[in-house]
């Protein structure tokens, strides 16, 4: 204890007895520290298993050592981090709060090395006293924590394979009196929880009539025959396949008595919400199920008569629907746009004229959790949430680098930011009725933590990936601006390999050049942003400094800006990329003899343009790629409505417009170094497109590599087998070590990043 403790919180007081009591009492007030007991009582919950299922549960005496203002210092030894630290670091999603502001509720994941999957538990804490209980549902995935209105109960989904998604619920007070539960095959044993509702498959949401005597779940039954046929251009998605016929029941599922099932539909659903007198539901629906194009609508109906009323006209995708207070009208995130670019806004629609109006007319910013880093295997918490007076929204938005929680006037138009001006990215948020946002957010040098903004003050509330922080050298991200085509300012990020010392995280000025590698995120519309993302964080463990950059096409610059890039695959981005390595280049800071690039999806595509018009690049490892924009088009899941209106062309009269936008065009020209990767159940990016390009560079005698991933889809890379998770980035690592090194080289002046 070399003054690094602040405050030693132990849960029960028997705990401490057991390291033996007077010697820690006199340790810490020989230093100063405080000794916080918050159990008095007998551990007895402490043999559940809950150790064995591979979670640390002192996780939260870390956080408060910052919290409560302990001095905050780096252990002696740090080492560089790996790509198997995906094993040690936690995600947290879905933080709510109760009403009274007195409890919040989160998930956090862990990864299950053993089981190559995931580890879900319920945190549930008791803001002021700090006490935590938790819920360990193991490899069990557990979802959709929600107290009810007056906080005095949770409930909460947990999937459990064979034996069906399981909804619980139980008081608040006994299970914040709970230590630490595991549970197992669908009990809880000995814990006060109500076994409340089982069926094979649930929507994903869970939600409390106002009444807090009953719940609203939906549930979702799919067939799908040995022998498929099919008459629409539309026949599977990527993540859950070939199209199944869907049926979708509503059930009322009261705590006690029987559940009622008031209305069910030949269809899928989108997202749902409760009416504040709890009378109706609205729900959302694909329009055009047979398409595959994005058009969603408004249903509402009516708990007690089943009868639907359609609510919207829509253009567009619609999602996260809440009611306002009033009951008067619906916020939502999606927009009406028939582009391929269109980006989600916030809109409200009134329940009578079905008339939707978008509340930020001028702030042409994505709202909504685009990019979140790469760690957490789980989406966004993002559902605009109204204040209790009904008079403003919250939401999230991403601005540039950074996602934040605003919040706007139902008719001022103008969003207000309420978290700090770091550049961070905000994964999920919730707000209490009085006000309190409860949200998670990470840097490029901080995983997720839980906060707290209370007042206009804000509180860290965990500390459960601090620990893991202690062990590594984290590497920090200078945010840079870059000149792209046309004189057009582009966003990007340089990391450079932090300091091998005990003291800080900071970079090594003095040995740059640094062998550099290029990362292409996908989209085109999709963005870089401040999620800690591992994938960065590894290759600086490497030794590689690491650039990442916004090109047009990306999103949160704008509609303009993400316009930019349709028809012009590989022509004004490819130039706006390579200024901004020139520029880090130019600078000093890489070494332009040592250059690899890699990336995802159209980061794949980018990849594989790259090394088909330069050789400036030593290795390149391009991840489920789009080659060919022709066979793309039949393949893929959204070819054939989002292709044609990426590329202004389709197969049959654009064919020689999608070839000279094709990196299959240009393989003859490559000679560079490739590895590919993809999962071969991609349905977004079939591994076609990998296959065709691998075997020209073969036949061509270029060397070339390629790793398949068993089944997965094109979202493997977070929400997959954590060993293959783990495995690309090991290859990636291995690879640009391989063709670039990662030592020290001399020379060069360099300006600061
Ligand atoms: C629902 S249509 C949106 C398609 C989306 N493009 C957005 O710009 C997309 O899936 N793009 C793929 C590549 C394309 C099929 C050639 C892609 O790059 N996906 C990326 C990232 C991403 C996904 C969704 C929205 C934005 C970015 C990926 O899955 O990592």
């Amino acid at each position: 204890m070399q003054d690094e403790v602040g405050r030693y919180v132990i849960t029960h007081k028997d705990r401490l007895l057991r390291l033996g009591a007077d010697l820690v009492f006199a340790i810490c007030e020989d230093k100063q520290a405080e000794v916080v007991i918050l159990n008095q009582g007998e551990d007895t919950q402490r043999e559940s298993g809950f150790e064995e299922a591979g979670i640390q549960h002192q996780n939260y005496l870390c956080v408060d050592l910052s919290k409560f203002g302990g001095t905050e210092k780096r252990m002696t030894e740090t080492r560089a981090i790996q790509p198997s630290d995906l094993y040690q670091l936690r995600a947290l999603a879905e933080p709510q709060m109760s009403a009274d502001g007195r409890f919040t509720a989160l998930v956090v994941i862990a990864v299950d090395k053993e089981q190559d999957g995931y580890i879900y538990e319920l945190h549930l804490m008791d803001i002021q006293s700090g006490h935590v209980s938790i819920i360990s549902s193991g490899a069990n995935k557990l979802r959709s924590p929600r107290f009810s209105p007056d906080g005095g109960q949770l409930a909460f989904i947990v999937s459990q394979e064979e034996h069906g998604e399981h909804v619980y619920v139980g008081e608040t007070s006994s299970l914040s009196a709970l230590s630490n539960w595991t549970l197992n095959e669908g009990t809880l044993a000995g814990a006060k929880f109500k076994d409340l509702f089982t069926k094979r498959k649930l929507a994903a949401e869970l939600s409390w009539f106002p009444d807090g005597t009953s719940l609203l779940l939906a549930q979702v039954s799919s067939t799908l025959p040995d022998v498929k046929e099919y008459a629409n251009v539309y026949f599977k998605t990527d993540g859950t396949g070939l199209l199944r016929q869907v049926e979708t029941q509503f059930w009322l599922v009261p705590l006690e008595g029987e559940p009622r099932q008031f209305y069910k539909q030949q269809s899928g659903i989108g997202t749902m919400a409760v009416s504040p007198n709890g009378s109706e539901i609205a729900f959302t629906v694909q329009k055009f199920p047979g398409k595959g194009s994005w058009e969603a609508d408004i249903q509402l109906v009516n708990v007690e008569s089943g009868t639907v009323r359609p609510l919207t006209d829509s253009n567009g995708p619609i999602r996260a629907i809440s009611y306002a207070p009033t009951g008067n009208s619906l916020v939502w995130l999606g927009h009406q746009s028939a582009a391929s670019y269109g980006t989600e806004s916030l809109w409200m629609t009134d329940l009578v004229s079905g008339q939707s109006r978008a509340l930020l007319p001028q702030f042409d910013r994505p709202i909504g959790v685009i990019q979140k880093g790469d760690v957490s295997p789980v989406s966004g918490t993002d559902r605009p949430v109204f204040s209790t007076d009904g008079q403003s929204v919250y939401f999230v938005a991403q601005d540039g680098g950074p996602t934040h929680v605003y919040k706007v006037g139902l008719d001022d138009g103008t969003p207000v930011r309420l978290t700090g001006d770091a550049q961070r990215c905000v994964s999920h948020f919730s707000v209490s009725t009085a006000g309190d946002v409860l949200f998670v957010s990470s840097t490029p040098d901080k995983p997720e933590e839980l906060y707290l903004l209370r007042g206009g003050i804000e509180e860290q509330l965990t500390g459960i990936n601090q620990a893991f922080c202690k062990q590594v050298r984290l590497a920090q991200a200078s945010r840079m601006v870059f000149q792209g085509a046309d004189n057009w300012p582009i966003e990007g990020w340089l990391m450079l390999p932090p300091a091998n010392t005990s003291t800080a995280n900071t970079a090594t000025a003095q040995d740059a050049p640094y062998p550099l590698v290029l990362v292409v995120h996908g989209g085109p519309h999709g963005a870089f942003g401040c999620g800690f993302t591992l994938k960065h964080q590894a290759l600086c463990g490497s030794g590689f400094a690491v650039l990442y950059v916004n090109p047009r096409g990306s999103q949160a610059y704008g509609t303009d800006f993400a316009a930019a890039v349709i028809g012009d695959w590989g022509g004004k981005d490819y130039i706006d990329i390579m200024n901004a390595v020139d520029k880090v280049v130019a600078d000093g800071w890489a070494d332009g003899a040592r250059l690899g690039v890699t990336g995802y999806s159209y980061g794949g595509f980018m990849t594989t343009w790259i090394i088909g018009h330069t050789d400036r690049f030593q290795a390149a490892a391009p991840g489920g790629c789009v080659s060919n924009l022709i066979s793309f088009q039949g393949t893929s899941d959204i070819g054939k409505h989002w292709g044609p209106k990426e590329h202004l062309a389709n197969v049959y009269d654009g064919f020689e417009t999608l070839w000279a936008r094709s990196p299959i065009a240009y393989v003859k020209n490559v000679n560079t170094p490739t590895l590919l990767y993809h999962a071969e159940g991609d349905d977004r990016c079939p591994i076609g497109q990998s296959e065709e390009f691998y075997t020209a560079l073969r036949d061509l005698g270029t060397e070339a590599v390629f790793v398949r991933y068993p089944g997965g889809s094109h979202s493997y890379g977070t929400t997959g087998k954590p060993s293959y998770r783990v495995d690309t980035q090991e290859r990636l690592n291995r690879w640009f070590r391989e063709k670039l090194g990662s030592t020290k080289s001399t020379v060069s002046s360099k300006k600061s990043p």
